[in-house]
C-alpha cells in the first residue's frame, strides 16, 4: 500500500493525490451507505413478511436471536421451551443478515418437506462448508439432484442390502472382541462413541468399497482423515471468521483440512479408477470372474439413466465421499444412544435380550441374518424410540424459490431459510405424550394414528437414501450387543461422580459432552467361544 502511494506521489502532485484519496473515500462511503440501506430495507421487508409468525423476545434489535443459538445441553433445553410456548413455529433473525422460520410441528413440517424438488433449495448456510469434501448429492437441487438420486437408488435396493448384513455382523464381532479384551484387562466402563464410530466406518468401507481397512484394530490413514475432517467441520462452524474461505484456507485448521481432504480424495479416486478398469477388463476378455458380491461402487459404476448415461468417475467419487460422511457418524450416534437408553431401562433391555435369545435358540453360532431383522419387533421399537428421543440429526434447513403456504394462513416467503427442527418435532408435547420419556410402546406396529411427519429422524421425502441400510445395521449391532453384554449407565472414569450425568452435545450429530460411558458385563456365550460371521 505504501509503495503504491509512493509511486502515485511521484506521478501526481500532493494536491491531486489528496483529491484522488478523497474521491476513493467518498466512493467507499457511498458503497457502505447503499449496502446498509439495502440491508435495512431487506430486514424491514422480511420482518413485515414474517409477522404472521410469532417472534420470541430478542436480546437486541441488531443481534436478534444470535445469542440463543447454542450447541449445548442448554441450547436444547431452550428449544424445549420454545416448542412448549409456540407449539408449531416461530420466526428468528440473526442480525439483519439471516431471517429464519423455525418449524416443529408435523402439520408445518409436512408442506415444507413435501414441497416439489424444483422449488426446493438446500440452504448453503449449513451445507457450503461440506462442498470441498462431498459431492453435490447432499447439496444439489432440482433436476440435478433428481437424476443423481435415481442413479444411486439401486445401491440401496433390498437385494443389495441383504449382502451388507454379513458385513455388519463381522464388524460388530470385531468390536465385541475388543470389548471382551478390555473387560478381561479390567476395564468395565467404555466410551461408546470412539468404538462405535470406528465400527460403523469399518462396515461402511466393507459395504461401499469391499475394502477391509482393519481400522478397529490398527490406525488407518483414510479413517483418521475422515474423523479429522468431521472434527474440523464442527470447529469451522463455531468460528464465524472461518466461515469465509479466503480466511479459512490460510489458517492452521484450513491447512489441516486440505491435507486430510487430499488423503480422502486420493483413496476414493484409486478405488473408483481401479474398479472401473477391472470391470472393463472383465468385459473385454469376457472373463468369468469368480462371483463377487456387488458393492456400492460396482452398482453406481453400472447404473445408467433413461438416456443410457451413467455418472462420471468424479461424480462417483463425490457420492462415495458423501456416503462415508453421511453414513458413519449418524449411524454411530443412533447406535450409541440406543444402547444408552437400554442401559437406563433394564426392563426394556431384558425384553430385547429375550427377543434375540429366542431368535437364536438352537442355532449354531451368533449371526443375525437378513430374514431375522423382521422378527426383532420389540428391539426395533426401542431403536425407533431412541431415534425419536435422541435423533442423531437435530434439524435440516431448506429455502424455496416460491412462497410456501403453511396452516393458519401463514406463508414462508421465497428465499427465507426454513429450519425444520427434528429435535423440536420429536419433543413437541402437542404431538407426543410424555415427550421426554423413553417409551418404546409408542412404536408398536399396531399404533398407526401418528401423523406421517411426527417422526422424521431421516427427514422427509427428500430423505436419507441410507435409512434402510442404517436401520438394518442398528438392528444387527443392538441385537448382538445385548446377546453378549449386559449394559448399565457408566461414568467417565476421570471425572467419576463429578461428571454430573449426561449432557447432550448437538454437533453435526448428537453426541455427549465428555463422551458416552457405559458399563459392560460380558454374558456367557452358550454356542461359540469366539463368534465369527458366516
Ligand atoms: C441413523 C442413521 C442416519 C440418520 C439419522 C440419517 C439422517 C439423514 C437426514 C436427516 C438426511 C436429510 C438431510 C437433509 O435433508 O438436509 C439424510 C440424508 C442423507 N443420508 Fe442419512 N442418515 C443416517 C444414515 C445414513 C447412511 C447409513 C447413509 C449411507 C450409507 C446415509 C446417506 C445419506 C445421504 C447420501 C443423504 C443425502 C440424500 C439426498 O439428499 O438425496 N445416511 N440422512
Amino acid at each position: 500500500m505504501s509503495l503504491l502511494v509512493g509511486v502515485l506521489s511521484l506521478v501526481l502532485s500532493w494536491d491531486r493525490l489528496g483529491q484522488v484519496l478523497y474521491a476513493v473515500c467518498a466512493g467507499l462511503a457511498v458503497v457502505v451507505a447503499v449496502w446498509t440501506v439495502r440491508l435495512l430495507v431487506r430486514h424491514a421487508w422480511y420482518t413485515h413478511r414474517l409477522s404472521c409468525f410469532s417472534k420470541p423476545p430478542v436480546d437486541s434489535w441488531l443481534k436478534g436471536h444470535l445469542g440463543k443459538m447454542k450447541s449445548t445441553e442448554e441450547g436444547l433445553l431452550e428449544v424445549d421451551e420454545l416448542v412448549k410456548t409456540f407449539k408449531h413455529s416461530c420466526s428468528w433473525f440473526i442480525g439483519p443478515f439471516y431471517h429464519l422460520v423455525r418449524v416443529f410441528h408435523p402439520d408445518y413440517v409436512k408442506p415444507l418437506l413435501m414441497a416439489h424438488a424444483n422449488i426446493t433449495v438446500k440452504d448453503e448456510l449449513i451445507y457450503d462448508h461440506l462442498r470441498p469434501w462431498l459431492g453435490d448429492l447432499l447439496i444439489s437441487n432440482g433436476e440435478v439432484w433428481s437424476r443423481k438420486r435415481r442413479l444411486l437408488t439401486p445401491a440401496f435396493h433390498f437385494d443389495i442390502l441383504k449382502n451388507y448384513v454379513n458385513m455388519f455382523n463381522t464388524s460388530t464381532n470385531t468390536m465385541h472382541d475388543k470389548w471382551r479384551r478390555l473387560v478381561a484387562d479390567g476395564t468395565t466402563t467404555i466410551e461408546m462413541f470412539d468404538h462405535v464410530t470406528l465400527m460403523t466406518l469399518d462396515s461402511l468401507l466393507k459395504c461401499a468399497f469391499s475394502y477391509n481397512s482393519n481400522c478397529q484394530e490398527s490406525t488407518s490413514e483414510y479413517v483418521s482423515a475422515i474423523v479429522q475432517l468431521s472434527d474440523l467441520i464442527i470447529d469451522r462452524r463455531q468460528n464465524l471468521l472461518h466461515h469465509w474461505d479466503w480466511i479459512y484456507w490460510k489458517t492452521k485448521q484450513g491447512k489441516q483440512f486440505k491435507e486430510a481432504l487430499s488423503v480422502v480424495h486420493r483413496f476414493t479416486r484409486d478405488v473408483v479408477q481401479r474398479r472401473r478398469a477391472l470391470i472393463s477388463q472383465q468385459r473385454e476378455t469376457e472373463t468369468k470372474a469368480p462371483r463377487r458380491k456387488k458393492d456400492f461402487v460396482d452398482i453406481i459404476l453400472l447404473s445408467k439413466d433413461e438416456d443410457g448415461h451413467g455418472l462420471t468417475d468424479e461424480e462417483i467419487q463425490a457420492e462415495a465421499n458423501t456416503f462415508m460422511f453421511a453414513g458413519h457418524d449418524t449411524t454411530a450416534s443412533a447406535i450409541c444412544w440406543t444402547l444408552y437408553n437400554l442401559a437406563r431401562h433394564p426392563d426394556y433391555q431384558e425384553k430385547c435380550r429375550q427377543e434375540v435369545t429366542d431368535l437364536m435358540e438352537g442355532r449354531d453360532g451368533q449371526n443375525i441374518d437378513w430374514d431375522d431383522l423382521a422378527n426383532l419387533t420389540f428391539t426395533t421399537m426401542c431403536i425407533r424410540e431412541s431415534l425419536r428421543l435422541h435423533s442423531p440429526v437435530q434439524a435440516v434447513t431448506r429455502k424455496y424459490t416460491q412462497d410456501v403456504a403453511l396452516p393458519g394462513n401463514r406463508t414462508v416467503p421465497q428465499g427465507t431459510i426454513c429450519l425444520v427442527s427434528i429435535y423440536g418435532t420429536h419433543h413437541n408435547p402437542t404431538v407426543w405424550t410424555n415427550p421426554y420419556d423413553f417409551e418404546p410402546q409408542r412404536f408398536d406396529p399396531t399404533n398407526t394414528d401418528r401423523s406421517s411427519h411426527a417422526f422424521i429422524p431421516f427427514s422427509g421425502p427428500r430423505n436419507c437414501i441410507g435409512q434402510k441400510f442404517a436401520l438394518a445395521e442398528l438392528r444387527v449391532v443392538v441385537a448382538l450387543t445385548l446377546l453378549r453384554f449386559r449394559l448399565a449407565p457408566g461414568e467417565n472414569p476421570e471425572l467419576g461422580s463429578r461428571s454430573g450425568g449426561i449432557r447432550r452435545l448437538p454437533q453435526l450429530v448428537l453426541r455427549a459432552e465428555g463422551g458416552l460411558w457405559l458399563q459392560l458385563e460380558p454374558l456367557p456365550t452358550p454356542t461359540m467361544d469366539t463368534p465369527q460371521a458366516k
